[in-house]
């Protein structure tokens, strides 16, 4: 099974590249993953954000698996313990055989057509993170998750 993971906009600061590497490097001995990273639209100042939103959703669609189980990241999404997001991965993997596709939005949050298309919103907490840290976060948990499923000392529960 395999995960790949689709985000809008850059790591700026190399202490966030630092992080997410850290946690990619560590999930990867568990999952193949591959993060593609799209260029975020410009003009969300000026007003135009359902146009910006579209055109990076169409950029994102084309870029999730059709067969894939979609997971979108989204603060309004429903919100799963470290343990039971690790319950959902493995019950993937024994019965679902699908790869994950996991998409993380822009300064301006995501086109509605993602919303509908997903089979999972995740929110990570009520509050709302810069896409950065929804990253570093998210892997953090996928990690997490993997080493519960390993039944590995990380998580200490
Ligand atoms: C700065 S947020 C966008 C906020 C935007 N105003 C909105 O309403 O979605 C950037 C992206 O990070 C992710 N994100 C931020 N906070 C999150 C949270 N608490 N749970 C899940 N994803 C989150 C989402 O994918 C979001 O599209």
């Amino acid at each position: 099974m395999k995960l790949r993971l689709i985000c809008v906009g850059k790591l700026a600061e190399a202490w966030q590249r630092q992080a997410a590497d850290e946690y990619a490097g560590r999930l990867q001995r568990y999952f193949p993953l591959e993060i593609v990273e799209l260029k975020e639209e410009k003009g969300g100042r000026k007003g135009d954000v359902s146009g910006l939103l579209k055109r990076e959703g169409d950029r994102i669609l084309e870029k999730v698996p059709p067969q894939s189980f979609l997971l979108v990241l989204d603060e309004r999404g429903r919100q799963f313990g470290s343990e039971q997001l690790a319950e959902k991965l493995g019950d993937e993997m024994l019965h679902g055989g699908r790869d994950w596709c996991l998409v993380i939005g822009g300064p301006y949050g995501l086109d509605p057509r993602l919303r509908q298309r997903a089979d999972q919103l995740l929110s990570l907490s009520k509050m709302t993170f810069t896409h950065q840290m929804a990253r570093i976060f998210l892997l953090e948990q996928l990690y997490r998750s993997s080493t519960i499923l390993r039944n590995e000392p990380y998580h200490n529960r």
